[in-house]
């Protein structure tokens, strides 16, 4: 330091204080810019390191306890695991988790969330530690969490364990991939457009996403926050429909409302989720927005045969008006500030293959949108309207106008379903998994999912069968409704799925979780009891 001032006085002297005012307000500046995605090899450095102390811990154990097989523990439903716990029959540290978790990084993927960790835990890690459960990981999600596949440049993509050159599907998908794994017994994802259901429907596991604000946001990262015509909602991911049922039960106690006064003091009904009541349950085979795939069919056939012969009721249902539903009131509303806020956060970062479609489009001028969407409007019907709806509502008074707009819709759907009398509703579930990458290539077909949320209805996921040879074959003929190029790209990027799971989605009105989560236990019940279907 003392050898430098002389020169920076001598300087001063030849050059003038102003100038090095100036140069030091540039250094200034240039420290202020320096791009977030900088940050990104200190990130993966921090893993790499973390992952070697896993290592070596892991190494410790298998030689501390080198008759210790964990797989036996890990196959446990969460029900019978925590009686077991219970019961001291077992001493287990493990156990879930992706929010906000004090003194960790929740980054959506994003370089600018990183090394800003959290002050304190998020409300649903709070009440989870409270009745014991250890976070012992955060996994990878999607870049900014608008995707379906889980990829961001930060940790890269994650697989599906079940076949590696598919994903796992996103966003939450680094969670459905440990579930699948056998590395995890619970997880929590977010779902805006199917996060939490299309990593369970592609990696053969359950997850639910409940009603809106039913749990706590509070403490949960997100890139895009505001939104108020398609709902987020945070909700749990297991092996089985009885491990989100303990996990709805634990959250849904009086801690929630007392933490997070703004989450309605409904406890977990009991009554309802026991009931054994027949139910009514409408059921459709295609949202008639995006062609589903054979197996998708196939799945909600054997579903409904099922609960037929079990005594239920089943009954056809179509969606109302699904493509004003999807491309205008869903995408609209998701991209209602013409994508500003998504693309301020992905300022100085690289983007993600899975998200450069959408960016691009995105950060296209204002003018060149509205042109090419009219350019494309007989050509690329679809590719036209989501060009017009990522524009943006443009004035407040347009925004409220969407949000009505949501809201007659719900209600147009709720007398659909009542004039119906209907109990639940049974769907496809988006499926079987993607090849990488198709996710942002095949995006329109995110329709069997995101309507849930535009809807702001409870959808629990389960597999119920896997794809056959039957089905493959029957692939080959796929058209899609449009014929354009998300519905090739869908084609191709299911195919190749002999095996692989295929799930169905169980759907009830607001506030209804425990009727939910019971049609899903009834599902489960009459599948499982299935013979596994012929490759
Ligand atoms: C040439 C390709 C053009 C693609 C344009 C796509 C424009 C936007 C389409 C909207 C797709 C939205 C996908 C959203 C997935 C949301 C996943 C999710 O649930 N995330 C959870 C966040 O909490």
């Amino acid at each position: 330091m003392g050898s430098k001032m002389p020169g920076l006085v001598s300087l001063s002297y030849f050059l003038g204080v102003p100038f090095l005012l100036v140069l030091l307000g540039a250094a200034l500046l240039h420290w202020r810019q320096t791009p977030a995605r900088n940050k990104i090899p200190r990130a993966q450095k921090r893993r790499e390191k973390a992952l070697q102390q896993m290592e070596a811990l892991a190494q410790r154990l298998r030689q501390q306890e080198p008759d210790l097989d964990p797989k036996p523990i890990l196959e446990l439903p969460l029900l019978t695991l925590a009686q077991k716990l219970q019961d001291e029959e077992l001493s287990l540290e493990s156990v879930l988790c992706s929010y906000l978790e004090q003194g960790h990084d929740s980054t959506c993927g994003l370089a600018q969330f990183l090394e800003k960790p959290a002050a304190k835990d998020g409300i649903i890690v709070q009440i989870l530690k409270a009745q014991g459960a250890i976070p012992f990981v955060k996994t990878n999600v999607a870049q900014t969490l608008f995707s379906f596949d889980c990829s961001n440049p930060i940790y890269g993509q994650t697989l599906n364990p079940l076949n590696l050159q598919k994903t796992s599907g996103g966003s939450s998908g680094g969670e459905g991939a440990l579930l699948a794994g056998r590395g995890s017994i619970l997880g929590f994802g977010t779902d805006t457009g199917g996060s939490i259901r299309i990593p369970a429907s592609f990696c053969g596991i359950c997850g639910l996403k409940p009603t809106g604000f039913r749990l706590s946001y509070s403490g949960i990262a997100s890139a895009v926050k505001g939104k108020k015509s398609v709902t987020t909602m945070a909700g749990p991911m297991a092996l089985d429909v009885e491990s989100l049922v303990l996990s709805l039960k634990v959250l849904l106690s009086e801690d929630m409302h007392q933490l997070d006064p703004t989450v309605p003091p409904i406890p977990f009904r009991e009554e309802v989720y026991f009931s054994k009541r027949l139910l009514r349950i409408g059921y459709y085979e295609s949202d008639g927005f995006t062609q589903p795939s054979p197996s998708m069919v196939r799945a909600v056939r054997l579903t409904t045969g099922l609960l037929q012969d079990a005594g239920h009721e089943v009954i056809p249902f179509s969606i109302p008006q699904i493509e004003y539903a999807m491309q205008h009131l869903y995408k609209g509303g998701l991209n209602a500030d013409g994508g500003a806020t998504l693309l301020e956060k992905l300022e100085g970062d690289l983007v993600d293959p899975c998200m450069k479609g959408t960016v691009t489009l995105l950060r296209l001028p204002d003018l060149l949108k509205c042109l090419l969407a009219r350019i494309l409007k007989h050509t690329n019907p679809r590719l036209s309207k989501t060009l017009e709806e990522l524009r943006g509502v443009g004035t407040p008074k347009k925004l409220w106008e969407q949000h009505s707009k949501v809201e007659k819709y719900q209600h147009e759907f709720i007398a659909k379903w009542r004039s119906l009398d209907l109990d639940v509703l049974l769907a496809p579930a988006l499926d079987p998994a993607f090849y990488i990458s198709y996710p942002a290539k095949a995006s329109e077909s995110m329709s069997y999912m995101g309507l849930y949320n535009l809807l702001n209805f409870p959808v629990g996921v389960l597999p119920v069968t896997r794809v056959t040879v039957e089905d493959e074959k029957e692939l080959a003929f796929y058209k899609g409704y449009y014929g354009d190029t998300f519905d090739k790209n869908f084609q191709e990027a299911v195919r190749g799925s002999t095996g692989l799971p295929v799930a169905v989605q169980c759907i009830a009105l607001p506030w209804e979780e425990e009727l939910c989560l019971r049609f899903m236990k009834e599902v489960e019940t009459l599948t499982k009891n299935q013979k596994e279907p012929k490759e």
